[in-house]
């Protein structure tokens, strides 16, 4: 006979008060390696560690815990620990309620300190003078492209890419009220207002469309005006009291934004790879090659000859400021691997030799 709810629930009690020693035994494991990286001064945050921790366990997971599932609370469970040991200063786009929180939330868990940021200048700005000890930066959306400043801004800044992370984004239509009638204007930020704009079309076409700063602070302007609307996450919503008039007003269903993690190398140097156990590994390049035919074409033959794949191909005028030089451009390019792969090593070697300007942004493991 099936077991009663009551029953079913008190084996739970059971279960969670074994989780909860257990899970004690492992915050004191974390605590005492907090204690050694003291003395040898190593960084709390090891994000290949947390790689390879998740990965392991998916790959051991008998079910019925679903491998995101599994990934989700290990995040989690990680952060916790990882406080215990230090917690982490975390710079984002704000302000509360924004993607990039959430983005935030996704990598580092909820166990860190929030540094919410105006804009993606003064994120890269509290990262490099120390007032985060990271940042998180959007750099492409899967509808719109990439976002031009954060490309722009990894170029000079003294800070480095140390991981990713791809945010599932749903854009959703938040009002004071729970109707559509009468909505006169809505705020979001302009990438927002670009990935629901066939939605907007149909739906809205007479009302105006403000840009804002960012979506959490289109979400606060909708919430001061009964005829004003917002795009932006469930988190703004309940953030400002707002209802979720429409949810998912995306144009596209998988609409997906990648977050760069940044930190100065003094915070954590470039992360050893992920390995076997782990995920896969990533290195981002900038580079620009000299003005001649072919120069961009010449740098496919290191990677080809030492069989490295290339993920990621973006162009960036240079904006060197001399007339000249007006059509040069940045690469930016991602490439499979780790500079410690010694075939990734030698086609790296290789192609900056073929470069007029040559950087490494950083080496990471992939998200997902
Ligand atoms: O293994 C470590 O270096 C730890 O600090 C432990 C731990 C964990 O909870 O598993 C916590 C933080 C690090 O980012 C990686 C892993």
């Amino acid at each position: 006979m099936a077991r009663s709810l009551a029953e079913l629930r008190t084996a739970i009690d059971a279960v969670d008060q074994e989780l909860l020693a257990l899970l004690n035994r492992r915050a004191a494991l974390a605590h005492e390696v907090g204690e050694v990286k003291k003395l040898d001064g190593s960084p709390v945050f090891r994000p290949e560690r947390e790689a390879q921790v998740i990965a392991s366990l998916q790959q051991a997971n008998p079910g019925p815990l679903k491998p995101e599932g599994i990934a989700h609370v290990w995040r989690e469970i990680m952060s916790a620990c990882r406080a215990l040991e230090a917690r982490l200063r975390v710079a984002y786009l704000g302000p509360a309620g924004t993607f990039s929180e959430q983005a935030a939330l996704q990598f580092f868990g909820a166990s860190i300190e929030r540094v919410p940021c105006a804009s993606i200048d003064e994120v890269f700005q509290a990262t490099a003078a120390g007032r985060a000890d990271y940042g998180v930066a959007p750099m492409e959306n899967s509808t719109e492209g990439v976002v031009s400043r954060s490309l722009d801004l990894l170029l000079n800044s003294p800070v480095h890419v140390v991981g990713e992370t791809s945010l599932l984004v749903r854009h959703n239509l938040l009002r004071s009220s729970p109707s559509l009638e009468g909505i006169t204007a809505v705020y979001a930020h302009p990438q927002a207002l670009a990935q629901c704009q066939q939605w907007l079309n149909t739906h809205l076409p007479h009302a105006e469309r403000h840009a804002a700063s960012s979506n959490a602070e289109g979400a606060r302007l909708a919430s001061t005006h009964p005829a004003w609307a917002g795009i932006a996450s469930e988190r703004a919503a309940s953030e400002f009291g707002l209802h979720v008039v429409v949810p998912a007003i995306q144009d596209e269903a998988g609409n997906r934004t990648r977050f760069a993690i940044l930190c100065l190398p003094s915070t954590l140097a470039m992360p050893a790879p992920s390995g076997p156990q782990g995920g896969r590994d990533c290195v981002s390049l900038v580079l620009s090659v000299p003005n001649r035919p072919g120069a961009v074409h010449d740098l496919l033959t290191p990677l080809k000859k030492h069989g490295v794949s290339m993920t990621r191909f973006e162009s960036r005028p240079a904006r060197s400021g001399s007339p000249v030089s007006a059509w040069e451009y940045h690469f930016y390019i991602d490439l499979q691997g780790h500079p410690s792969e010694p075939h990734v090593a030698a086609a790296l070697q290789e192609l900056q030799g073929l470069c007029a300007f040559y950087k490494v942004l950083g080496a990471y493991p992939v998200s997902e």
